[in-house]
């Protein structure tokens, strides 16, 4: 026994609202409404604000598509004041701005203009780095080699100057046997690190790989095996953003951050220990110099780490929007709204150019602070070592020695800075990645339920309530909400009892909104109910091992999505087993779809695409005598005896079911045949005469 579940709606919408009432809800993201100009608008969802739980101060203009978007301040306020009142005006506005902007202004902080709730926990530099070592673990000799190569190359590298200026000082002074020596030594060096250098930039260049190809499997893997509420709250642009560039950008945490960091850790360590030998008092205050660096780079790592959030975020955000209007483009073309979408587009990479703004300028400080340290420091060597040398304390071989180290030292800090503020950025990036990366996997996966022997197909809805959990941003969606902190509780059934006879055709009709989807959402087992159990021969459903119960259903979207692969393997899609090309023709046929697909020039081999579909997606009068063939086949197949559960805009489709269950507002109104529904003159009836109408 098997079961088929069939979603025949044709129409999308199926009743208006004014725009300034109640809008009506179809689906949890698109509502329809009139504009003031009276002009039918199908206004697109707002999803890329509410799950990105980012609040934005109001900006001061016009809606697009239900998202306002910020005009250019200069055409909204149109006021002709006093020239000089304006001029003083101005004069304060940029003596105001000037003010913010110095260090530790309010133009630097991040909340002036956004706020923002980020879902992610902030996670610590130590413990992204535990987690990508747990990612990359498994190959951890590439990464042993790696560093034992990195510090083969830093030690190499640091003894160059010694040597360097040893061999310079010797040729001088007529040491042959010594030069010859340094010489030697110098050669050995610079191959040495030359080898090491490239090891380590391979190496780590492989590291980086399998870190990001670790992170975007185990990512991915997580967000597939989520509940399906998960992804109501979720958009699709969001969540490919962060297996994009998210996962690449922290994919550098170990190829380019850690790996120049701790070059320049060990570089500038050993130049310190040979600064102190060399002159204690010269060491010490290129150490001050250094210290003065590294608090600069603290800050200003922080900063960044924040300004790599914002900008995770906002680029996530204008991903959705494109996403979603690439998705919509039909609709953008006919209601022309090209240019409002590129606003709504644009206004994120406004937000985006603001926060890169400032991260810039902070960039400029921290190269302006770098630079002044940095020679003020070789001044004030060449000042002290060039008077010491005067009074015959150091020799001119010692203080070269020296400012070639102390050169390095500060450098090696500088650079210490740079890749520790491009380390918090990634940390930053890291943050939803690790979070979502963490998202337990839904019960169902987890859970190991009942396998029935014998499958007899009594379904039986007993008492069915389900609310929908939607996030309090989109309110507007909600018809009554019970409020929570982050969701509200939209509730869609109401105490529904149905019971689906084994082998029995029962189509579920109601007007558009009255949860006939839901139910069948409910079957599938995509959402749990609320309250009230569904029973699959008496046995609680939720007890059923939800694999093998989705196995034993043939499921017939209302909009059905198909890959971008060939017919055949759309047909075979899910279907588990060796299947046989005369199983994929038997099904296309029972389909009444053998047909058209035999008249494509490829025939089963087609490439389906939007053309293709857009010629087999209507539910035209020749496709609707073709479902109700189906369904008296079905009704008629005693071999393969089947459960149906129809759900159907046109009536006249399912008017041979054995039941006909009528919902109205969550609930089940009627329940009957068509001919005793039609005779108990009720909401069936009433939807059947205005159907005859439309036709005649
Ligand atoms: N994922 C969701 N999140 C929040 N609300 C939802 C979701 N899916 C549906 N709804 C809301 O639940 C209500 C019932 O929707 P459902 O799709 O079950 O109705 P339906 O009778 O099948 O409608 P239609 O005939 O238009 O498909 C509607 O108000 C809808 O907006």
């Amino acid at each position: 026994m098997a079961l088929l579940l069939c979603n025949l709606q044709p129409c999308l919408y199926s009743s208006l609202h004014h725009k300034h009432e109640k809008p009506l809800v179809k689906g949890h993201n698109q509502r329809l409404h009139f504009t003031s100009n009276s002009r039918l608008r199908l206004s697109l969802p707002t999803s890329s604000f509410s799950s990105r739980r980012i609040l934005l101060h109001p900006p001061r203009s016009a809606s697009i598509n239900g998202v306002s978007v910020e005009k250019n301040p200069e055409v909204i306020s149109e006021g002709h004041g006093d020239i000089n009142v304006e001029f003083f005006e101005k004069v304060k506005r940029w003596v105001g701005f000037f003010g913010s902007i110095l260090p530790g202004g309010s133009w630097w902080s991040f909340s002036d203009d956004v706020e923002v709730n980020m879902l992610a926990k902030p996670v610590t530099v130590w413990r992204a780095l535990c987690k990508m070592w747990k990612l990359v673990a498994q190959d951890r000799w590439v990464i042993f080699a790696a560093f034992s190569a990195l510090i083969l190359a830093a030690l190499s590298e640091i003894s160059i100057p010694h040597y360097l200026t040893a061999s310079i000082f010797s040729s001088q002074s007529g040491e042959v046997a010594v030069f010859h020596r340094n010489v030697r030594l110098l050669v050995l060096l610079c191959v040495t690190s030359g080898i090491c250098s490239g090891v380590r930039g391979c190496c780590f260049g492989i590291a980086n790989m399998i870190l990001v190809k670790r992170m975007r499997e185990t990512l991915y893997s997580s967000l597939l095996l989520q509940d399906i509420s998960f992804f109501d709250n979720e958009t699709v642009g969001d969540l490919t953003s962060r297996l994009g560039a998210d996962c690449q950008q922290v994919s550098r945490v170990i190829g380019n951050d850690l790996n120049l960091i701790l070059r320049n850790v060990l570089q500038g360590t050993g130049a310190l220990i040979y600064l102190l030998t060399l002159s204690w008092p010269l060491g010490l205050y290129t150490l001050v110099i250094s210290s003065l660096l590294s608090a600069v780079m603290v800050h200003h790592g922080r900063y960044q780490k924040k300004a790599a959030k914002l900008i995770q975020e906002f680029t996530a955000s204008a991903n959705e929007v494109a996403q979603e209007t690439f998705s919509l483009i039909r609709t953008v073309r006919v209601y022309g709204t090209e240019q409002e979408e590129l606003g709504r587009y644009n206004w994120w990479l406004g937000k985006l150019a603001d926060i890169s703004v400032r991260q810039s300028a902070a960039y400029g400080f921290w190269n302006l602070s770098f630079n002044i340290l940095y020679h003020s420091a070789q001044i004030v060597a060449v000042l002290f070592g060039g008077m010491s040398i005067l009074a015959g304390h150091i020799t001119a071989e010692k203080l070269t020695k020296f400012i070639l180290y102390s050169e390095w030292l500060i450098l090696s800090t500088w650079w210490v800075g740079d890749n520790i503020s491009s380390l918090m950025q990634s940390v930053g990036a890291s943050e939803k990645v690790f979070q979502l990366m963490d998202l337990k996997p839904s019960d169902q996966f987890m859970a190991r339920g009942m396998k029935l022997q014998r499958l007899l197909g009594h379904i039986e809805f007993s008492n069915i309530s389900f609310y929908y959990f939607v996030p309090a941003n989109d309110l507007q969606n909600a018809r009554f909400f019970w409020h929570c902190f982050i969701f509200c509780l939209v509730p869609v059934l109401q105490n529904v009892s149905i019971a689906v006879h084994p082998s029995e055709v029962v189509a579920i009709v109601g007007l558009s909104g009255s949860g006939k989807s839901t139910l069948v959402n409910l079957l599938l087992r995509l959402y749990e109910p609320t309250n009230g159990q569904i029973l699959i021969d008496g046995i609680p459903l939720k007890e059923l091992d939800a694999m093998w119960w989705r196995e034993r259903i043939g499921y017939v979207g209302q909009e059905p999505k198909l890959f971008r692969t060939d017919i055949s393997s759309n047909i075979k899609y899910g279907c588990t087993g060796d299947i046989k090309q005369e199983h994929v023709v038997l099904a296309a046929k029972q389909a009444y779809a053998h047909d058209f697909i035999s008249s494509l020039p490829n025939g089963y081999e087609t490439l389906v695409d939007d053309d293709l579909l857009s010629a087999t997606s209507a539910l035209d009068a020749e496709s609707e005598h073709n479902v109700k063939g189906v369904l008296r086949a079905v009704r008629t197949d005693f071999t393969t005896r089947r459960s149906v559960i129809v759900i159907a805009h046109r009536l006249s489709t399912i008017q041979e079911a054995d039941r006909i269950v009528v919902m109205d507002g969550g609930q089940v109104v009627e329940m009957g045949s068509h001919r005793e529904l039609l005779l108990k003159d009720g909401l069936y009836a009433r939807l059947a005469r205005r159907q005859a109408d439309a036709v005649a």
